[in-house]
């Protein structure tokens, strides 16, 4: 899958601002990004749901939104929302989709079966799906959105409304699907999610602003992340608020993450120049992590590198 220069606007506001977007098979691929940032409405441009105001889209081959009713019966979509039948039980649900999408009654039978016990529904599928709890409720969702077994799975932040083990428990199934062959694009808020994923997107405000593994966009990071423990946390996180070489700050518990604009900082030079600060500290170098590249890709364009914050 792929899109080029992909834009949508609302009217004055431009929600999605020229993105460019590779997506290879079999992998499971991730769009991280703040509220707002276009994550949803990049997708739906995708999946043909909603028309681009500018851009080009190829899915599975096919041109989006011109080939939209090819794409349907090869994509699955799921959202936050889950978008079950309440008043209809678990089974149901299952083959009311199964249906819809022209399985024929046998096939609709067999998958059904499978699903229910694949997903750990198979004690509970007389229940209505509005008596579910969140975690199964969100199986039952990935369930349906799967039950035609699409080459391609687009999720729209799926984990938002369950506790940490469903959200574990639904990246193995995630996983497991991407290893039977079917590609993933899934949208996410979550730094241990996006972590997780082959591949990432960030986007801000519409923009692309970083991509490629996890790793490598870690890796860019290298030498640009200390931890400091000091004795008064809060003193220090203000002296480093201001400081010159210094883009962020973040307090975790006693201790302050902090993020530096230049990676040619070495340890000693940071720790002289914090000899000024009335409070002691212990300073540590560490590996980046995804929050950091996001830190650094989400960064004001007033900030950037070089220039005074
Ligand atoms: N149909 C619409 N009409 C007008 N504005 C819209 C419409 N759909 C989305 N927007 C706006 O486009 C921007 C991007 O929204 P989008 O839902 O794509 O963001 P998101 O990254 O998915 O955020 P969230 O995590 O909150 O779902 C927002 O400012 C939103 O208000």
């Amino acid at each position: 899958m792929h899109a080029r220069g992909l834009t949508k606007r609302f009217g004055a506001l431009v929600a999605v601002n020229q993105v460019d977007l590779d997506v290879p098979r079999a992998c499971v691929y991730g769009f991280l990004g703040p509220n707002g940032s276009g994550k949803s409405t990049t997708i739906r441009m995708l999946c043909g749901l909603l028309t681009p105001s500018a851009g080009e889209i190829n899915v599975l081959g096919l041109a989006i939104p011109r080939q939209a009713e090819a794409l349907k019966r090869r994509i699955g979509y799921m959202t936050q929302k889950f978008s079950l039948f309440d008043d209809l039980s678990v089974r149901q649900n299952l083959e009311f989709l199964a249906t819809v999408q022209g399985l024929s009654r046998q096939d609709t039978r067999t998958r059904v079966d499978e699903l229910l016990q694949r997903y750990r529904l198979d004690d509970r599928q007389e229940q209505l799906a509005g008596t579910l709890s969140g975690g199964q409720k969100q199986r039952l969702a990935l369930a349906g959105a799967i039950v035609h077994k699409p080459e391609l799975l687009f999720l729209d932040e799926p984990t938002s409304a369950v506790d940490p083990e469903s959200r574990r428990d639904f990246w193995e199934k995630l996983f497991e699907l991407a290893d039977a062959g079917t590609t993933i694009l899934v949208s996410t808020h979550y730094m241990d999610e996006a972590e997780r994923c082959h591949r990432l997107a960030i986007l801000d405000n519409g923009n692309l602003v970083a991509d490629g593994q996890p790793k490598e966009l870690t890796g860019k990071l290298q030498g640009r992340t200390f931890v400091i423990r000091a004795d008064s946390p809060r003193r220090a996180k203000e002296a480093l608020d201001g400081h010159p070489d210094v883009l962020s700050v973040a307090q975790i518990g006693n201790e302050l993450r902090v993020l530096m604009r230049r990676d040619d900082v070495t340890l000693d030079a940071f720790r002289q120049s914090l000899h000024g600060v009335d409070t002691a500290m212990d300073v540590e170098s560490v590996t980046p992590n995804l929050e950091d590249v996001f830190v650094v890709a989400t960064r004001k364009p007033e900030q950037h590198e070089g220039q005074p914050a």
